[in-house]
């Protein structure tokens, strides 16, 4: 656990937390009791798509796996970041004792009996424990998947599932969150370092020091076996609103597919060890759009129970993220105009994949939060946000 140093220290920390936090609010639906389920329910029944399975062996290898300690890791890096908004890498620091026990501990949390997980249920107007992706209420079907998020520590929460056995549990997390937040760091610098960003150029959106901290969020994803994985979707595509997020997954199932525009879906194979990094929609502005926010899903399968661990990793509270002045001159106008994190979340709220567009500069249409929604929103939708 970070160490709180002072009143103040924490009551920052406190006063950041509360501000994104704001923005989560989430449904009050609740996640199917999918052990008690035999047939996939029309509620979760998609029309399925003619690109499923994405099983072409010209797409398979297309995600770079990039080893941290090769000399061309930088280049291999912005490269990825320009051409697919996705990457794996190798060599990146984190014990794989660790990423084991991360696993197995999301595992023990996601195979309680349905009662037992409701005990840690997310409130209506909450953020944190156990419930449905938070981007469900911009679809009309549900997702074959259940979520537990953490935001600081995951005590209360873990209470309430294991009353007597929790410590494990946040043992682990608090652990992960630690070594998680330590990576996304580095990614940072070698993402923004491969554009000739120094760490002064980016000081203001990473500060290392002082009381004003960078906001994480731990994401436990669960993928039950699912009875007709070509019908259902494990989570529907979406962007992530972070800068990075860093993704853990099984090692033995599949299911992460990210889309290319020229490939069409693309599966992310899971290797043992590897850590996927996302560019999300905030570093997509940073680097005035010379990096793509990779369009991502997760796919089910019959066999397995998949699960995945996402970290997002998003800047202090009270920076506006804008796009960097070294990447902007006459002829590359900054493409979006200044943003929290908080005012993104709230914008793509409202506009879930048209966030980006509300949010940019253009002469020709006077961006405002007043914009119709996109059409696949159902739900209401000042009520709910998502990562
Ligand atoms: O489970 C996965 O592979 C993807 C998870 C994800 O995209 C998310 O949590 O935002
Ligand atoms: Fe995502």
């Amino acid at each position: 656990m970070t160490k709180l140093t002072s009143a103040s220290h924490f009551r920052e920390i406190f006063q950041s937390m509360n501000s994104i936090s704001e923005s989560y609010k989430n449904t009050h639906m609740i996640p199917l009791d999918f052990k008690a389920v035999l047939g996939l329910p029309d509620s979760h029944t998609w029309t399925p798509t003619p690109d499923y399975p994405p099983d072409n062996p010209l797409t398979t290898n297309s995600v770079p796996v990039i080893d941290l300690f090769d000399p061309n890791a930088i280049s291999l890096i912005r490269h990825a970041c320009e051409r697919l908004g996705v990457f794996q890498v190798i060599n990146h620091g984190i014990p794989i004792d660790l990423l084991n026990e991360l696993e197995l501990q999301t595992r023990r949390l996601f195979s309680l009996q349905a009662e037992r997980k409701l005990r840690a249920v997310r409130s209506p107007d909450g953020f944190t424990g156990y419930g449905l992706p938070r981007i469900s209420t911009f679809f009309s079907k549900m997702m074959w998947s259940e979520g537990f998020s953490i935001k600081g520590s995951p005590v209360e929460h873990a209470r309430q599932l294991w009353p007597h056995d929790h410590t494990n549990f946040c043992n682990v997390m608090e652990a992960c969150q630690r070594e998680m937040k330590g990576l996304s760091e580095q990614m940072i610098g070698l993402v923004l370092g491969s554009l000739g960003l120094t760490p002064e150029d980016i000081k203001w959106v990473e500060p290392r020091t002082g009381s004003r901290q960078a906001q994480d969020v731990l994401q436990l994803n669960s993928y039950p076996v699912c009875p007709d994985p070509s019908r259902a979707m494990g989570l529907a595509p979406h962007t992530d609103s972070s800068l990075l997020t860093l993704l853990y997954q099984s090692n033995d199932t599949g299911g992460l597919q990210v889309l290319v525009e020229t490939l069409g879906w693309v599966p992310v194979n899971p290797i043992s060890g590897a850590i996927v990094v996302n560019v999300g929609d905030l570093m997509h502005i940073l680097s005035n759009a010379r990096f793509k926010s990779a369009v991502h899903r997760a796919a089910v399968n019959k066999i397995h129970h998949r699960v995945s661990i996402a970290y997002f990793h998003g800047p202090p509270s009270d920076v506006k993220v804008s796009p960097l002045t070294q990447l902007t001159d006459i002829d590359h106008p900054p493409l979006y105009r200044p943003v929290t994190w908080k005012e993104y979340l709230d914008a793509k709220a409202t506009h879930f994949d048209k966030a980006l567009e509300v949010i940019r500069n253009n002469d020709l249409r006077k961006s405002s939060p007043l914009s119709p929604p996109p059409s696949c929103i159902v739900g209401p939708k000042d009520e709910h946000n998502l990562l």
